[in-house]
């Protein structure tokens, strides 16, 4: 995953971001988690009875997640509101397509339900999956005796498109992963390892973990349904064998999501607030507000009520990111418009995410007049006057929301694909236009 990315689409489709008129002030309803909706339905699709999710997310990424398990024998269905989820599981069933779109929590989370199910199930996404890492996955499975091919026979793939020989039960036992390239190769086997005869015991052997926020928050999912897991050592963990309980569940708010609104207070001063943040989370969003104040803004919770304040002051920062990749694209852009150089550590493994994002964010940056140069493991970002032009986003949603947030200051900055935004966050362009007049935007 070192190619610089391409694309075709055309420019003349472009959003005009729009530039920020003045201070802000704005209420900001972000839907739910990406992470937690697309876990609480492959747990609900594995339970040993019908289950409902309050707050789901309903964007591309979990409506792929929701037709995919669908296609694997699960009765999914909306309630009084989209954002309420009825699940009802059923024998899991192969001899089935699965449409991954772009999702990783899609791809990775699922060839271990697939391998459950009585048939085979074949994987596929869109071309820009195609080169995401899922060899990890792959191979550990075949360890643990379930067939996995390419189209073309041969070696175990390491990518999209394959084929899990789902044998009706998974033996488990133990696993060496290799997780440094992604923490959902971790996540996409714990997931479903209750159901696995013997249970899952898996050691990552990699150099480095990224995200450990989000396996935190597999394991926390695991055992708010009823799971016994073992964490107490480094870079193990042990799922014991058992029955995944039904039951009802509300999901937090994206707090990825409200990066970026949040953010946009610090580069146009004002305040922007977040309802509904948690006041314990395994999110890596948790992070947002001292990353926010490091780089000159002020952060305050009040009940459950996030507030970022800013001046227009932006500081540059020097920081690992490894546990919250996902925020990076916020943050470059913020360290673009800074008044002193940020470097943003322990990403390398962003190179695997939508896009090559240390590519697709040095390139973009470089194009706008500003100088982003690419580490082995992340971005130094020194500041310099940055002009309008067109924004490639590579299909990848935070590239969309990250040239929204340098269109605040920025003219002529157009964004490519802004619909892209619609794989965790439909309405993004309507709910930004919303926090620029100052009017609340709802869910
Ligand atoms: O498990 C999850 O829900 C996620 C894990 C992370 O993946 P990586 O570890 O590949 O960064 C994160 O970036 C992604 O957006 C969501
Ligand atoms: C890396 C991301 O997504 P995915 O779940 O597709 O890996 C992301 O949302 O930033």
């Amino acid at each position: 995953m070192t190619d610089t990315p391409t694309t075709t689409a055309p420019a003349a489709a472009a959003w005009e971001a729009p530039l920020a008129g003045g201070p802000l002030d704005a209420t900001v309803d972000v839907p739910g988690s990406k992470s937690l909706t697309n876990r609480l339905l492959v747990l609900a699709a594995l339970a040993d009875g019908p289950g409902v999710l309050h707050g789901a997310l309903r964007s591309r990424d979990t409506d792929l997640m929701i037709g995919a398990l669908r296609a694997l024998g699960t009765q999914v269905e909306e309630g009084d509101v989209p954002s309420t989820l009825h699940v009802t599981p059923g024998p899991l069933h192969g001899g089935t397509n699965i449409d991954t779109g772009l999702a990783g929590t899609v791809m990775r989370f699922l060839p271990s339900v697939a391998a459950l199910a009585d048939g085979p199930v074949r994987f596929d996404g869109d071309p820009e999956a195609r080169v995401r890492p899922m060899g990890p996955v792959l191979a550990a499975l075949n360890a643990l005796d379930i067939p996995i091919a390419g189209d073309d026979g041969g070696a175990v793939p390491t990518h999209l498109p394959f084929t899990v020989g789902g044998r009706g039960h998974v033996r488990g036992g133990s696993v060496d992963v290799d997780a440094s390239g992604s923490s959902q190769f971790v996540s996409g086997l714990l997931l479903a390892a209750a159901r696995f005869d013997q249970g899952l015991t898996l050691r990552h052997v990699g150099t480095t973990l990224p995200s450990l926020p989000h396996i935190e928050m597999t394991v926390d999912t695991l055992r708010s349904v009823g799971v016994t897991v073992d964490d107490s050592r480094d870079g193990i963990w042990r799922v014991f064998p058992g029955p995944v309980h039904a039951g009802e569940f509300r999901v937090e708010p994206d707090l990825s999501n409200a990066a970026p609104f949040l953010a946009a207070a610090v580069i146009a001063g004002g305040t922007v607030r977040v309802p509904g943040w948690p006041d314990k989370t395994t999110q890596p969003g948790a992070l947002v507000p001292d990353l926010l104040t490091r780089m000159g803004g002020a952060a305050s919770l009040d009940g459950d009520v996030l507030s970022v304040t800013g001046t227009g002051a932006i500081h540059g920062i020097d920081v690992d990111l490894r546990a919250a990749g996902e925020l990076a694209p916020t943050f470059a852009a913020l360290a673009a418009l800074a008044d002193s150089p940020t470097r943003l550590r322990g990403i390398a493994h962003l190179r695997g995410h939508e896009t090559d994002r240390l590519a697709a964010l040095a390139r973009e940056i470089t194009r706008l007049g500003g100088q982003c140069e690419e580490t082995r493991d992340g971005l130094v970002i020194t500041p310099r006057p940055l002009h309008g032009d067109v924004f490639r986003t590579y299909a990848d949603h935070r590239m969309a929301t990250s040239a929204a947030l340098l269109g605040l200051r920025v003219a002529g900055l157009r964004v490519e694909d802004v619909d892209t935004t619609a794989k965790t966050l439909p309405g993004f362009t309507g709910m930004w236009l919303r926090m620029l007049a100052g009017s609340r935007t709802p869910e």
